[in-house]
């Protein structure tokens, strides 16, 4: 029986017997091989040799097709005779490839240039509603408005608006008949861009008091996001203002306070009905947004009607605590939705469906990026822009930003030691008062204002800074100066430069360039609003000289002047200038030592603490 082989020791010739076992095997293995390939080449001959016959046949007809073309084909030569090489064999490639004699080369496609796409933009972004930037004729008066509530008319004459800006004019009854749509059609959301200090803020405050003045009790009916806590109680000072006798109620939402001293001003708690909301108008920054909706008992966005991006651009480029995902999936949660865009445009997916919350996006310098428009899920939105955009330029977008018309622009090109006389000069000597100048960083910041201020001291020029090394009541009580005239010359990083509206600031200078198009643009909007004349000047380096006229041509605005400063006008103050920054040397100096002395005293007092501890210990 064979059920087990059992090998066994047989003595010395085991390896012998290995050997020889191995080497049959090798020598079988080799034998294989070459039979292997005597095998290919003989069906190599064969291949070759009915080919050859193959060819031969094809040859023959041809022959006869050719004796019949010859004339033709000679003619289609001499006619090539004149064509590039690249052009010759791409058509002898054709020819052949119609006689169906040369064969196709498999990837071949893959070398050949891809035509390229082009990108058209959706129709409701390439046809804008035109938005005049007229603000010095105006015909829109306030009290012939009969759209307008009376009771906005009577609050809009105190605040001595007369007139509505052209913005406002077509905006607001936009917004005001899509509300009287009837059920179950939706308002189309609405993206509006409009240059700076046009009256943005009014366009979506008036509009919004009026739909919601006549419902009855307070639920969160409106969101108003803004990207920064300035900007955020700047429109909070507005809507309350112009909340006056109409019952509604308005929250700020920023963070400057503890979240639960906003909890208790938000939601009350009652026995018969639960939480109920305080408030009908919330203004917020977009991170604050976020922890109330984490962390607030019976913070609801159910019964919200509006939702205002302001500055949606600059949101966008920073999107923060993801607020914009919280805020959907809370609203789909509320609403009981899966999605927070209509997915079918029909009747049913309308009437079957609560609408969403009428979305309205608000920005001097909005993007007509698609994709990036995208995000919003705004449903048929219209476009209403001061700049009629253009349609996709080489798949490349067109980004087309205005100023104002009543903001005259200007450069100045000097070398970077001079830049400082260049500044003085136009304060002190040129008397250029209610000054807003722009630097890089809060670091220059504090020292150009040092600087000026001892240099300035005998002209009494007064300068204060605003940065983010300086807490918020600070910066309100530099603005506040400011507006009072306590203060000529503010020195500010770019905070400064979004949305806040200082109503007569007369000069922009951006003593350090701006960093992008948007930026100028932002910067040099804080003068010449509202209709008033206001000046902007750039001072620039020779070497960035190019670079900004690229920045400018690029964002289809038209070419800005060059203000010449003569060497003479600002020489004779070198002197001055020369003892002012050893002054700022030393003051700096001091108080680099102060700040060194009180950190090293705070770590000697923690260590005295903690040693004391021990020793009671
Ligand atoms: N119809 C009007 N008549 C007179 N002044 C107005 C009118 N509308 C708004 N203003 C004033 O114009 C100034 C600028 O308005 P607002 O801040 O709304 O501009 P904006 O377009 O939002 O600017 P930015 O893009 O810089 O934020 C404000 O001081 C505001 O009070």
């Amino acid at each position: 029986m064979d059920l087990f082989i059992i090998n066994r020791y047989n003595g010395e010739n085991v390896d012998e017997d290995i050997i020889d076992r191995e080497t049959k095997h090798l020598q079988r293995l080799k034998q294989k091989i070459e039979e292997r390939k005597k095998s290919h080449e003989t069906q190599k001959v064969l291949d070759v040799i009915t080919l050859k016959q193959d060819e031969e046949k094809v040859l023959n007809i041809e022959n006869q097709v050719h004796v019949e073309e010859s004339v033709t084909v000679d003619l289609k030569e001499d006619a090539n005779y004149d064509l590039p090489d690249e052009k010759k064999s791409e058509k002898r490639k054709k020819d052949t490839n119609e006689k169906g004699i040369e064969f196709k080369v498999l990837g071949l496609n893959d070398f050949e240039k891809k035509s390229k796409v082009q990108r058209v933009l959706p129709h409701w972004l390439s046809h804008p509603y035109s938005v005049s930037k007229n603000l010095q004729n105006l015909n829109c008066k306030v009290e012939d408005q009969t759209w307008l509530h009376s009771i906005l008319k009577t609050t809009l004459l105190n605040e001595g608006v007369t007139h509505l800006f052209p913005v406002q004019e077509q905006v607001i009854p936009f917004i005001l008949n899509e509300h009287k749509l009837p059920y179950p059609l939706w308002p189309h959301d609405i993206c509006v861009s409009a240059p700076t200090g046009s009256g943005k803020t009014l366009t979506f405050v008036l509009p919004i008091i009026q739909v919601l003045m006549n419902q009855l009790g307070h639920y969160i009916r409106a969101l108003i996001v803004l990207p920064v806590q300035e900007l955020a109680v700047q429109v909070f000072k507005v809507c309350k203002k112009y909340c006056t006798n109409t019952g509604l109620r308005t929250a700020l939402l920023t963070g400057s306070t503890p979240l639960q001293q906003e909890q208790q001003q938000l939601m009350k708690y009652t026995e018969s009905l639960g939480w109920i909301s305080e408030v009908d108008i919330i203004v917020c920054t977009a991170g604050r947004l976020v922890e109330h909706l984490q962390n607030t008992d019976g913070f609801s966005l159910k019964h919200l009607k509006f939702l205002v991006i302001d500055e949606a651009d600059r949101i966008m480029d920073n999107i923060q605590n993801d607020w914009l995902y919280h805020m959907d999936r809370h609203i789909r949660h509320e609403n009981e939705l899966t999605s927070n865009k209509v997915p079918h445009l029909n009747w049913n997916s309308i009437s079957d469906q609560k609408s969403l919350p009428h979305k309205l996006l608000f920005s001097a310098t909005l993007t007509p990026d698609p994709e990036l428009l995208e995000q919003w899920g705004l449903f048929q939105p219209k476009l209403f822009s001061v700049a009629p955009i253009s349609d996709f330029d080489g798949g490349s977008l067109i980004k087309k930003y205005t100023t104002p018309d009543e903001l005259i622009e200007n450069y100045v090109v000097c070398n970077a030691e001079e830049k400082p006389l260049i500044l003085f000069h136009l304060l002190v000597e040129k008397k250029w008062d209610k000054v807003l100048c722009f630097t890089n960083s809060a670091q220059s910041v504090h020292r150009l204002a040092v600087l000026l201020n001892e240099w300035g001291k005998d002209q009494c020029l007064k300068v204060a800074e605003l940065s983010s090394a300086l807490d918020r009541a600070s910066r309100e009580k530099v603005l506040e100066k400011f507006k009072q005239s306590e203060v000529n010359v503010i020195i500010s990083t770019d905070a400064l430069a979004r949305g806040i509206d200082i109503p007569d600031c007369n000069y922009v200078v951006s003593y350090d360039p701006p960093r992008n198009i948007k930026t100028y643009v932002h910067r040099v909007g804080r003068t010449g609003r509202a209709g008033r004349i206001g000046r902007a000047v750039t001072i620039l380096n020779h070497n960035q000289l190019n670079m900004f006229k690229e920045q400018i041509q690029s964002s289809g605005k038209s070419e800005i002047n060059q203000l010449e400063v003569s060497e003479e006008s600002y020489s004779h103050l070198l002197q001055s200038y020369e003892s002012a920054i050893q002054e700022t040397k030393q003051i700096i100096h001091t108080e680099i030592n102060n700040k060194v002395k009180k950190s090293i005293e705070l770590k000697r007092g923690m260590k005295k603490k903690t040693r004391k501890r021990k020793h009671n210990e």
